[in-house]
């Protein structure tokens, strides 16, 4: 191996609360990657439970808090654990993790005194239990700088994907982010909406599944014109970036308001929720970055293939046919492992002392180094 390059674990587990994704990656002396190997792992169904019985206001929560956070330090261990033993390393072998932790409140919208955000992570017992350094809490630092402390994959999308193009990267998570990349002009990013989160939660609350697999039961519905044109009316949609949202906006409750007392057929309002994704992320490119020729679709929702057809339809109408959509598969990149690839750059970013927020994305006051630092 070149000794310029190191090698990193990210871990992600993000909005949709399906898990954890972990990344073994090699970093070179200017950030660039090579992904060697990954685990993907499901949360038990017990740690599923206390991260989103955490996700809003209850009774007893710190003490709840920071049970979650040890049990999710012990899954993360475990699957770190099975990147090591796969990929036959020792914990030496392993410059540092960047572990994002998981979201259980972000409140970046509020004064910039009283805002915050918490990604729960007992950090130090996941350096204790791996014997490896350990990168957490990498969004406190922007937002007190003034920042959303989201979105922060930006940077690391322009060092992944960055071309000669007009190039744009939709992460349809949980929640949908873009990154837009063109060839003359800043980076620039932000939240644009919901990207899977509704449609988990709307399947979940009627049939018990965890999500639509493909997009079936959305494909037997029809959109609800006046649903979706009520949904699209959200303040959200329409505010000026920088800005970030998560499940503190959008939730099952959010959604059954929306629908209020209308009797519409669950499969529509399933099918109303995709074309929700579609349009609010199509509408947002199109008004900050007309001139985008290819969007990179990565994250779970590439998955997806009815939410795919639904994207490149309306985007010919809307980009009349001039905007090519693939998803990262084709630069060689699992959509599902993108994210947890940043946070192996991220915590490189951090080795290295480079900032990697982007303060036109964030809106931070200007560059800062990025998370703190459990040694081994
Ligand atoms: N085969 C599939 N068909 C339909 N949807 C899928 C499929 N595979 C994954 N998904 C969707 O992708 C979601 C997981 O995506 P991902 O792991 O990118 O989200 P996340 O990282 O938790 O969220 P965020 O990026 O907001 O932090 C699932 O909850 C599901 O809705
Ligand atoms: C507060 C928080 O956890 N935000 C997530 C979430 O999931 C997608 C979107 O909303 C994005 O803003 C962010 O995650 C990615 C990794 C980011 O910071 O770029």
């Amino acid at each position: 191996m070149n000794k310029l390059r190191s090698l990193y674990i990210g871990l992600m587990s993000g909005t949709s609360l399906d898990g954890i994704d972990a990344v073994l990656a090699e970093l070179g002396s200017d950030g660039e990657t090579n992904l060697i190997r990954s685990v993907s792992a499901p949360f038990t169904p017990e740690l599923r439970k206390a991260l989103f019985e955490l996700q809003s206001p209850g009774p007893n929560e710190i003490h709840r808090e920071n049970q979650a956070a040890n049990a999710l330090a012990i899954s993360y261990a475990q699957t770190i654990q099975q990147l090591l033993t796969q990929s036959e390393l020792t914990p030496s072998d392993i410059k540092a993790i960047g572990a994002h932790g998981q979201t259980i409140r972000h409140q970046a919208d509020l004064p910039h005194q009283l805002a915050y955000t918490h990604q729960t992570l007992n950090a130090a017992l996941l350096a204790e239990l791996t014997g490896i350094e350990v990168i957490a809490d990498f969004r406190s630092r922007d937002l007190a700088a003034g920042g959303h402390g989201a979105p922060l994959v930006p940077a690391f999308h322009q060092q992944q994907f960055g071309s000669g193009q007009n190039i744009a990267v939709l992460n349809l998570g949980g929640i949908a982010n873009l990154t837009l990349l063109p060839i003359n002009g800043e980076v620039t990013g932000f939240d644009c909406g919901p990207g899977n989160i509704l449609m988990d939660a709307w399947i979940s609350d009627q049939q018990g599944h965890a999500f639509d697999r493909n997009g079936l039961w959305a494909s037997q519905g029809k959109v609800h014109p006046i649903l979706l044109n009520k949904m699209l009316s959200d303040t959200f949609f329409t505010k000026a970036p920088p800005k970030s949202t998560g499940r503190d906006d959008f939730h099952l409750t959010w959604l059954q308001q929306q629908i209020g007392s209308d009797n519409i057929h669950a499969e529509d309002v399933q099918a109303s929720l995709l074309h929700l994704t579609v349009h609010s992320a199509l509408q947002a490119l199109k008004c900050y970055a007309p001139q985008t020729q290819k969007l990179i679709i990565c994250g779970g929702g590439a998955r997806n293939g009815m939410l795919l057809e639904a994207f490149k339809t309306y985007s010919a109408a809307l980009f009349n046919n001039n905007l090519k959509i693939v998803t990262s598969d084709v630069l060689g990149v699992d959509p599902q492992l993108v994210e947890a690839l940043a946070f192996a750059w991220l915590a490189w970013a951090h080795k290295e002392k480079r900032p990697a927020n982007l303060p036109a994305v964030t809106g931070a006051k200007g560059p800062r180094i990025l998370g703190a630092c459990y040694p081994a």
